[in-house]
């Protein structure tokens, strides 16, 4: 076909290049992952996420106005719970009074429109940061799911528009769906972390919760019989399968960007939204690059994003989305 088909037409300047796009991304793209602490006037910087913060609940809502101006709708929260409140039974989960409960509602008070999600696992509550109640070194499914579904409600009862299971026991999302039913939360949604594995990424973001697994003697020393193993892709496809038949309305795929082909695979079977979530050590690591003067912080970062919704991510769960945000309204 050469020289009548010259492919570098299209790519001649920025106008052409942008009208022919096929990935464009928008604020409405995200997901704002949130830490909560207790407290008054917090804003602290955590360690191995630069320019990330957890927020006491006055501060959360001067940050989830500031998100709502740059046209971030929906916020996915995480609480930071004090050691003397931590148990192997979650007992903190569910109370009403809770951190959860009370910034679920400082964020509806501040910004009635923005949607709220929240993380549902046991690990920040866990006195052995685990996901599930430990007995014998082993982290117990069922009585776990009972648990996470209290929680779920305790959620759901403080205004959580959709709570989102993080914890990989095996039929949390039927026994939540039900209980919302039960309950009369019939548009309580559930974003089901679905395909999540047991990933070394994550380790920024057990500092900032301070909810690493414990070295105790008779404690797993990691999530490996509850996360997936990261040399698996059929499971992940059935996994996510179940999910949506026990009534997940938006699946994840966790982490993003070493899992890109696992959002592809699932995006082409699925008929719900797919979400994925870049998670803390993504994060960590474009950070300290850019500190290092070795990427270019901006560039970077939309090339990653704009592979992710390429990749079929309808929602992106990630910590660079008020940099993305700030950058687009420039
Ligand atoms: N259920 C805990 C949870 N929820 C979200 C993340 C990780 C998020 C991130 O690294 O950004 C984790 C960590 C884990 O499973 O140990
Ligand atoms: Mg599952």
């Amino acid at each position: 076909m050469y020289p009548i088909k010259r492919n570098r037409r299209l790519r001649t300047n920025e106008a052409i290049r942008s009208l022919v796009r096929e990935t464009i991304i928008s604020p409405n793209d995200f997901l704002v992952p949130l830490f909560v602490v207790e407290g008054k006037g917090v804003k602290e910087e955590i360690a191995s996420m630069p320019n990330y913060y957890r927020f006491s609940l006055d501060l959360l809502e001067k940050e989830v106005k500031e998100l709502w101006k740059l046209g971030l709708k929906s916020v996915l929260l995480f609480v930071k719970v004090p050691d003397n409140l931590k148990d192997n039974a979650g007992k903190e989960a569910v109370n009403p009074k809770g951190l959860m409960q009370r910034a679920i509602k400082t964020v509806k008070n501040a910004c009635p429109d923005m949607l709220v999600m929240t993380d549902v696992a046991m690990d920040p509550y866990s006195k052995y940061g685990h996901d599930g109640i430990i007995e014998n070194g082993i982290v117990l499914n069922d009585e776990s799911v009972d648990l996470l579904t209290e929680m779920s409600l305790s959620h759901a009862q403080a205004g959580a528009d959709f709570v989102a299971p993080s914890d990989m026991m095996d039929g949390r999302i039927l026994s939540i769906r039900e209980a919302f039913e039960d309950e009369g939360f019939f548009n309580t949604g559930i974003m089901s972390y679905s395909a999540k594995y047991a990933s070394a990424f994550y380790g920024p973001f057990r500092d900032a919760l301070d909810s690493a697994p414990v070295d105790l003697k008779n404690i797993p020393k990691d999530k490996k019989t509850y996360q997936m193993d990261y040399a698996n892709r059929f499971e992940a496809l059935k996994e996510t399968e179940m999910d949506i038949y026990e009534g997940a309305d938006i699946v994840m795929v966790k982490p993003g960007l070493c899992y890109l082909d696992i959002v592809r695979e699932i995006k082409n079977e699925v008929d719900v939204p797919v979400a994925v979530y870049q998670v803390s050590g993504e994060y960590a690591m474009l950070k300290a690059a850019v500190e290092k003067g070795w990427l270019d912080h901006d560039a970077v970062m939309m090339e990653q994003i704009t592979a992710m919704k390429r990749a079929g991510a309808d929602i992106i769960a990630s910590y660079f989305a008020k940099d993305v945000a700030k950058l687009l309204n420039k």
